[in-house]
C-alpha cells in the first residue's frame, strides 16, 4: 500500500504529471476498485483528461459482488463510459478490456483508414488513485512483452513504453492521483479497501461500520464467516458481536486486535465479495436489487 501523504504540494505535483503525460495518450484507462467504484475515483480527473478517450475499468472483481459490478458498470455505460471489470491479480477480462480499447479508437482508425493510413499502435496509460492495482495490471498487460523506449517531443522526461501485441504501447508508470476525502463514508469505504492509511481512522469504529454493513446487505456472508446463525446474530450488537469474534479468535478483550483481523479478512476476500459503493437509487433504480 502506498504510504504516500496527500498535502497540496504532492497533488499540485502529481496533476502537473498527469497532465504532461496525458499529450502523448490515445486512451486512459481509468482504474478503480470494484469494491468501491465511486469512492475510488478521483475527482478531479474528469477535469485533467477533458475530451480524451477513457474507458472505466473496475479492477479487483474477484473481490467484488458479482452482481453490483455488473450494475455499476451499466451505470457507467448509462452515463456515456466505456466501462467493464476486470480481475488483474488473476489475468481475467485483460481481453475484453483490449477490445474495448479498440473499439474506442474505431473512428480515428477509421479516418486513417479512409486515407489509406493503417492504424498505429494505441498508446495508453493507466490512472488511478493509490493500491487499486494499477501495477498489477501494467505487469499482467504486458507479460512477457518488451519495453521500448523513447525521447518524446515536449516531455522533459523519457517515457518508456511497454509493448502488447502489436496494437497497443502502455507508458510504463501510472498516473497516480490522490483519493477523495470530503466525505466521511467514502473515507471509511477507502480505508477499509486498503487505498488510505489505516492509522486515519480507529480500526475498531472501522469495523463496527463493516459488521453494520454485510449485516444490512451481505447477511448470509456474515453467518457463513462468524458460523453463527441468523437468530443468534440477531440478539447481538455488532459491539457483542465484535467481542465474541475477537474472544473466537484467541484475542480476548483486545478489541483492536479483532477488529484489524475482521479488516484483513475482508481484504483478502475471506469475508465474501463485497461491494461496498451501492448504486443511488435515485439515479439508476434499483438494478442492483433484482
Ligand atoms: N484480489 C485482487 N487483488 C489485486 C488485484 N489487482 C491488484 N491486487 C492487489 O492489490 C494490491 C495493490 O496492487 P498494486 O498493483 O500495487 O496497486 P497500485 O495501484 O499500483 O498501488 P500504488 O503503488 O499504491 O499506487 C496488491 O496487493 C495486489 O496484489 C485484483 O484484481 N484482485
Amino acid at each position: 500500500m502506498a504510504t504516500i501523504q496527500w498535502f497540496p504540494g504532492h497533488m499540485a505535483k502529481a496533476r502537473r504529471e498527469v497532465s504532461e503525460k496525458l499529450k502523448l495518450i490515445d486512451v486512459v484507462i481509468e482504474l478503480v476498485d470494484a469494491r468501491i467504484p465511486e469512492s475510488s475515483r478521483n475527482p478531479i480527473l474528469q477535469d485533467l483528461i477533458q475530451d480524451k478517450k477513457r474507458i472505466i475499468v473496475l479492477n479487483k472483481a474477484d473481490l467484488a459482488d458479482p452482481k453490483l459490478s455488473q450494475a455499476w458498470v451499466k451505470a457507467y455505460l448509462e452515463q456515456g463510459f466505456k466501462a467493464l471489470s476486470i480481475d488483474a491479480q488473476h489475468n481475467k477480462g485483460l481481453k475484453g478490456l483490449e477490445k474495448a480499447i479498440k473499439e474506442l479508437m474505431a473512428p480515428e482508425f477509421e479516418k486513417l483508414a479512409q486515407k489509406g493510413l493503417k492504424p498505429r499502435p494505441i498508446r495508453l496509460m493507466i490512472l488511478g488513485i493509490p493500491n487499486v492495482g494499477k501495477s498489477t495490471l501494467i505487469n499482467r498487460f504486458v507479460g512477457k512483452n518488451q519495453a521500448i523506449t523513447g525521447n518524446k517531443p515536449g516531455v522533459t522526461k523519457a517515457q518508456r513504453w511497454l509493448k502488447i501485441g502489436k496494437s497497443f504501447e502502455l507508458l510504463d508508470t501510472p498516473g497516480i492521483l490522490w483519493p477523495k476525502f470530503e466525505d466521511e463514508q467514502v473515507g471509511i469505504n477507502l480505508a477499509l479497501t486498503g487505498a488510505i492509511k489505516d492509522q486515519l481512522l480507529h480500526m475498531d469504529d472501522l469495523a463496527l461500520t463493516l459488521l453494520a454493513i454485510l449485516r444490512e446487505h451481505y447477511l448470509d456472508s456474515l453467518c457463513n464467516y462468524t458460523k453463527l446463525s441468523n437468530d443468534s446474530l440477531a440478539k447481538l450488537t455488532n459491539v457483542d458481536l465484535l467481542l465474541t469474534l475477537s474472544q473466537n479468535w484467541g484475542f480476548k478483550d483486545d478489541y483492536d486486535a479483532g477488529s484489524e483481523r475482521l479488516i484483513n479478512d475482508f481484504r483478502k476476500g475471506k469475508v465474501g465479495r463485497i461491494t461496498l459503493d451501492r448504486i443511488p437509487e435515485q439515479t439508476f433504480g434499483d438494478q442492483a436489487n433484482d
